[in-house]
């Protein structure tokens, strides 16, 4: 189009000047009550947006032309946004009929997904970060900050140090200064070039100082004051770039390791904010979540996100939700009037932004009432942290009295047409208002006088949009039209008129309405600016609201689960009948098991599949991540040293959908734990090792273990069904062995029944039950009876012990994965049940497959064709895209093909 554009009209050579100067962006341009968008642009946004595809056909030609409706864009901005496009808003900047030629339009905010700052585009619950990144290795600085409610935070350290804390942060959207690191992001996000330039050393200062005095004083470096130079450079640029954004008011330098880290695995794996699993749907955030406003949702994520490594702040915290879950009342009309707090951050932000509107001034007012009654339901507290925040509750009652006499209860969404303001607040505006009232009246009053005057009943005073007021006779009443009435309108069977006096009246009634509306928009606009000028006082009290409130849904959640105080800074986590706070209310009778580990100490746990290792394990990590966040903990008693990090590493198979190399993915994360992980750290690790051969696999996993014991001193729990590393805790005085019970009875058709007790016990397991389990979720009889029968012929051969590497004893012969010399692959009974879990089995079907193979083998050729087909089919099956239902009909199939095979050799 810029060859064209001499020719083009002056409408669409301003779109076409908005988009060169926002190469990066969807330009969509205010035309009346739609933004629209024009040639190449308009066919992107039809086809995202699900819009007709429309032409615009002007003297220079015509043009694709898509729009969307203003009052209703957020939907079309979402999918804009979903589909990787950043938009920039090209809204009219002065009324259409104040302009003389074409409305002047200039971009106001442009729309990227880590910008928005739309209440309907954002997510209550969490925050959406935009983040920067600058410098490199051991002054790597990240800067984050949530458009949406002006929270800006900075932090540097190792570059491996920064990607972690980025994994954790997921910003929805990513700068890069021209040094910064080509981080490999584990989480989606849209990276942006911005302007190399703010991220210089004096253009990132000079940013910088019209947010802090001290620029120098807030940030820790020079990467640091980059990044959030380069930052807040940017996100200015995306608010339509009018200089400083006034609700940032606070940039805060943090140090991660300041908090107990948690890194995106464990995250994940803890299942703290998002399930693994489509089918359970169940997270620690959604048990935890019992806030009554959306200040308290993010700040419990928060929390959760970061627990504290504070001794002294996680006392205060239990302090405060003891004392909450011993005055039943207080807590409850707490939250009760927490439930009416709207969302004072972002309010805030859109305030100073001049975005707010009479609706949300009266929500502020509607907040600031609760405030006082919220300090009335505190006012016999005694603990000191519960004492101090309500007394740091600023009631800003100047604020709430000066909304309260501005704003109408119930004014309208627009705040340009009338309605808005109080009678009383404003002489000036109360007097135009008389005025116009007045002359309404005069109207009102004139049909009667008139009717009198002319003696003719049936005349009418109305009022028509296009023509104003008039006087209505019918035509039979004409010859009785008094002299100073003047035609304004013929109809069929009547003429309506007007005096000079009510036109006289009708210009003043208008001119009255008008002025009253600017006025009024004037007076709101003056309050507005009057409430942002507190801007900090409310982010304070913003912060205030959100901490009292997930305090109290700690207590209202310790109230309704049967929670205890942990006691903190012990030197062992010694936990009595803890329970997983999320498997416990996800039905069925949830057994307690106790936890006993000295710092330091290495607990092996076997036991078969389904019998309990995961849940306990990630309970033990739960309770200590809830105690550190400030919550009580589902379990009888609690006493946690105050860990630096938990690191989990769960089983391969697990991550069977993320794409690559699990096993790369395995010892990459393995390799991590083993460099960060300290003697103040918990570790859990499940089934390390599986993703590779037996030998490799168990070696790794003893490796692993006695590196921690001796090396790292990290108090470690390892769900293994490598039963030989049972064997290790001889050699490793911190060692010991934990196992879970079942109960194993005979059932009708004489085989064994299994029973999950999902309790732990000292000592090792002593068997593994694979075949039960699988038997338990429903692997077909056929396949059951015939792993029972290799199971049996494993038994009566000679443990095999062809990889030299120890093999097994007795009953753990059969859960040995060394037994499965002949390949080198596991083949653990377990993988039976993971692949009725939906995980991939190879392991089974590998144990399968050899056992067919080794048959043919000595069957001769010819039955061994029938075979190698099947075999050929299994090879080519791709576990990781099988659905375990397909994974089992692909299994029942085989196994008929080979069943017949059979029949056709006898
Ligand atoms: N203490 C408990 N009380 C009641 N039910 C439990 C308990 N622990 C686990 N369960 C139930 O047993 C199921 C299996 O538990 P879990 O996944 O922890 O077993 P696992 O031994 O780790 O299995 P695998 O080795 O296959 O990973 C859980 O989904 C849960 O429903």
């Amino acid at each position: 189009m810029l060859d064209v554009r001499e020719e083009l009209t002056p409408m669409l050579s301003q779109y076409l000047d908005l988009c060169v100067a926002h190469p990066d962006a969807v330009v969509l341009f205010q035309v009346g009550d739609f933004y629209e968008a024009f040639c190449e642009a308009a066919e992107e946004v039809a086809r995202v947006c699900e819009v007709t595809l429309t032409k615009r056909e002007d003297s220079t030609g015509t043009y694709p032309m898509a729009g969307i409706p203003i009052d209703n864009a957020a939907s079309y901005l979402e999918a804009l946004l979903e589909a990787d496009y950043r938009v920039a808003i090209a809204d009219q900047i002065e009324e259409a009929s104040e302009a003389s030629g074409l409305v002047d339009r200039a971009v106001t905010q442009v729309i990227t997904p880590g910008t928005v700052v739309d209440d309907e585009l954002l997510s209550d619950a969490t925050a959406t970060y935009l983040g920067a990144v600058a410098g490199s290795g051991d002054e790597t600085a990240l800067a984050t900050v949530d458009v949406s409610t002006g929270e800006c935070q900075v932090t540097s350290g190792a570059e491996e140090r920064m990607s972690e804390e980025l994994d954790r942060l997921a910003p929805a959207e990513l700068l890069r200064a021209p040094d910064a690191p080509d981080f490999d992001l584990g989480f989606e996000t849209m990276v942006t070039d911005a302007d190399p330039g703010t991220f210089e050393a004096d253009a990132a200062r000079e940013t910088l100082s019209a947010y802090v005095a001290a620029p120098d004083s807030v940030v820790g470096s020079e990467a640091e004051r980059r990044a959030v130079g380069g930052l807040l450079d940017y996100a200015e640029y995306t608010q339509g770039g009018d200089g400083p954004l006034e609700y940032v008011s606070r940039v805060r330098r943090y140090d991660p390791e300041r908090s107990l880290q948690l890194d995106a695995t464990a995250i994940r794996s803890l299942e703290l904010f998002e399930s693994r699993s489509p089918r359970s749907g169940d997270t620690l955030l959604e048990v935890m979540d019992e806030t009554a406003c959306a200040l308290g949702r993010r700040r419990l994520v928060s929390w959760l996100r970061r627990p504290s490594v504070g001794e002294r702040e996680i006392r205060r915290r239990h302090d405060a939700v003891a004392e909450l879950l011993d005055r039943p009342m207080a807590r409850e009309t707490v939250r009760e009037h927490l439930s009416e707090v709207y969302d004072l951050e972002r309010l805030v932000s859109r305030v100073s932004r001049e975005r707010a509107d009479a609706r949300d001034l009266r929500a502020l007012k509607n907040t600031l009432d609760a405030v006082p009654e919220v300090k009335a339901a505190l006012s016999e507290v005694e603990s000191d942290p519960l004492r101090d925040l309500r007394d740091s509750l600023d009631e800003l009652a100047d604020v709430r009295e000066l909304v309260g006499e501005a704003i109408r209860a119930d004014p309208p969404q627009e705040i340009t047409e009338g309605g808005v303001i109080c009678e009383g607040f404003d002489a000036e505006l109360d007097e135009v208002r008389a005025a116009e009232r007045e002359g309404r009246e005069w109207v009102s009053n004139l049909e009667e006088r008139e009717r009198e005057r002319t003696g003719i009943d049936s005349l009418d005073v109305g009022y028509t949009q296009v023509h104003g007021y008039y006087i209505e006779v019918t035509n039979p009443n004409l010859d009785r039209v008094p002299d100073d009435y003047t035609r304004r309108q013929t109809l069929k069977n009547s003429e309506r008129f007007y005096t000079p006096e009510l036109k006289r009246r009708e210009d003043e009634i208008l001119s009255a309405s008008e002025r009253a509306d600017a006025l009024e928009y004037e007076v709101f606009a003056e309050v507005r600016a009057d409430v942002a000028e507190e801007g900090e006082r409310l982010q304070t009290l913003a912060d205030s609201l959100a901490t009292l409130d997930v305090l109290a849904s700690f207590a209202a959640v310790a109230a309704a689960n049967d929670y205890v105080r942990p006691e903190m800074g012990a030197d062992a986590v010694e936990i009595e009948a803890g329970r997983h706070p999320v498997v416990e209310r996800t039905g069925g009778e949830f057994v307690p098991n106790p936890a006993d580990f000295s710092r330091g100490s290495v607990a092996v746990i076997t036991g078969p599949n389904m019998s309990g290792k995961s849940t306990y394990m990630r309970q033990v990590a739960l309770i200590a991540v809830l105690a550190q966040a400030g919550s009580f903990v589902p379990a009888r008693e609690a006493r946690l040293p105050i860990l630096d990090r938990i690191f989990t590493r769960v089983g391969a198979s697990d991550d069977i959908a993320g794409g690559q190399s699990t096993f790369m993915r395995e010892m990459a994360e393995l390799t991590d734990i083993l460099h960060d992980a300290t003697e103040e750290s918990l570790v859990l690790l499940d089934e390390v090792g599986r993703g590779t051969s037996t030998t490799d696999g168990l070696a790794i996993a003893r490796a692993t273990t006695e590196f921690i014991h001796d090396e790292v001193g990290a108090t470690t729990l390892f769900a293994t069904h490598y039963h030989d590393l049972t064997e290790l805790v001889e050699d490793l005085p911190n060692a010991f062995n934990l196992h879970f019970t079942v109960e194993k009875t005979e059932g009708s058709d004489g085989n064994p029944d299994v029973t999950f007790l999902h309790r732990v016990a000292d000592g090792a397991s002593s068997s593994s039950y694979g075949v039960e389990v699988a038997e338990l979720a429903g692997v077909p009889p056929a396949v059951v009876e015939r792993a029972r029968e290799y199971v049996r012929e494993g038994e009566d051969a000679t443990p095999a012990d062809a990889d030299g590497d120890g093999g097994s004893d007795g009953d753990e012969a059969r859960g040995s994965p060394d037994d499965d010399a002949s390949t080198g692959e596991s083949a653990t009974p377990a993988d039976a049940q993971a692949s009725a879990n939906g995980r991939a089995s190879e392991g089974t079907l590998a144990a399968y497959v050899d056992g067919i193979e080794s048959d043919d083998a000595a069957d001769g050729p010819s039955t061994t064709d029938a075979a190698a087909d099947v075999l050929a089919d299994l090879r080519a099956l791709n576990v990781a895209k099988t659905t375990p239902l397909e994974a089992l009909n692909a299994l029942d199939e085989l196994k008929q093909r080979l069943d017949e095979r059979d029949r056709n050799r006898d």
